[in-house]
């Protein structure tokens, strides 16, 4: 038996005029058949990946906390949000089965033709999404699609899995899979800290083909410079994976993370390229990563992680 989606976080204002309505008001717990494709929230309420990386739990609580900041927002859509729940990860040595257990929920979504938004949990949630995502393309016929992952964060998370999987490896993981499968890994990492990753992360980066840029150069006078060299990924992949380490934010817009960003990318840098994302009509799964509310500020990480949900879901 199945265990009923919890809707408590869906609980905000509601105004008595007409046309006024908000998140918490919309999202209804996801049926067995949707009639309508939209988009689906589901949680990955995991500590185990920012604990294997010596970073600073809290981020199971994440799931929670950003649907309660996504509830009070208004609602401007047209299509359907439904919740599909969370996936919890019970320790350290459940953390692999967790990601399992993901990819099995991600990929039954893409089933049902919806647009999956995990809610992390640390950033090993990405080899969960992006597994629930393979799984989905393996069953389908034909060649498999060019998938483009475009990570916003301060950090590569391209560690060597060989020795420890965590929340710092998940894109390194991937490569791995892609490898496997004979696929490509098209991989671009915006907003990355030089000061936070070392010179063999880098390297990693390098020797793997990144298309890496580095927070100082996300700037308002090179941002469409920045805008068409991801439109140009964009055009050279079949499907987008995006996946949101809040901690690529300043500090001051998301201290709510394990390791908050000196320099950051401000979301009013942010939200005009993830509009390219939105609008190229290739989204496949999207994910969000890191949020802890135990550091987090008057609820700000929460908030503007629930900004860029809206903002990314607004036209369709
Ligand atoms: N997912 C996060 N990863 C960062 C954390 C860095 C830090 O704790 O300072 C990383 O592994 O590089
Ligand atoms: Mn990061
Ligand atoms: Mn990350």
């Amino acid at each position: 038996m199945t265990k009923p989606i919890d809707m408590s976080p869906w609980a905000g204002r509601e105004d008595p005029e007409a046309d006024s309505l908000r998140w918490h008001q919309v999202v209804e717990p996801l049926p067995q058949a949707p009639a309508t494709p939209g988009v689906a929230l589901v949680g990955f309420a995991c500590d185990a990946g920012v604990a294997r990386n010596q970073g600073r739990v809290g981020a199971a609580k994440g799931p929670r906390a950003l649907r309660k900041a996504l509830a009070p927002l208004a609602w401007h859509r047209l299509g359907p949000a439904y919740d599909a729940g969370d996936i919890a990860c019970h320790g350290d040595s459940d953390m692999e089965a967790a990601q399992g257990r993901l990819a099995e929920r991600v990929d039954a979504l893409l089933a049902k033709s919806l647009l999956p938004i995990v809610l992390g949990g640390g950033h090993e949630v990405a080899f969960g999404s992006w597994s629930g995502l393979a799984r989905h393309l393996e069953a389908g016929d034909g060649p498999a699609p060019r998938v483009g992952i475009i990570n916003f964060d301060a950090h590569f998370d391209l560690r060597d899995p060989a020795h420890v999987r965590s929340s710092g490896t998940p894109f390194a993981q991937i490569a791995e899979g892609c490898e496997s499968r004979g696929w490509p890994f098209h991989y671009a990492c915006l907003g990355v800290s030089r000061a936070a990753n070392t010179r063999a992360l880098f390297n990693r980066a390098q020797e793997l083909g990144v298309l890496v840029r580095e927070d100082h150069e996300i700037t308002p006078a090179r941002l469409a410079a920045v805008g068409s060299e991801l439109d140009a990924f964009i055009g050279r992949c079949d499907l987008i994976y995006l996946t949101l380490d809040l901690d690529v934010l300043p500090a001051a817009e998301a201290p709510g993370v394990s390791a908050p960003a000196a320099h950051g990318v401000p979301l009013a840098l942010l939200e005009p390229l993830l509009s390219r994302v939105r609008d190229s009509g290739k989204l496949a799964l999207v994910d969000l990563a890191e949020l802890n509310p135990d550091f987090d500020i008057d609820g700000h990480t929460a908030k503007a992680a629930a900004r860029l949900i809206h903002h990314l879901t607004l036209n369709s």
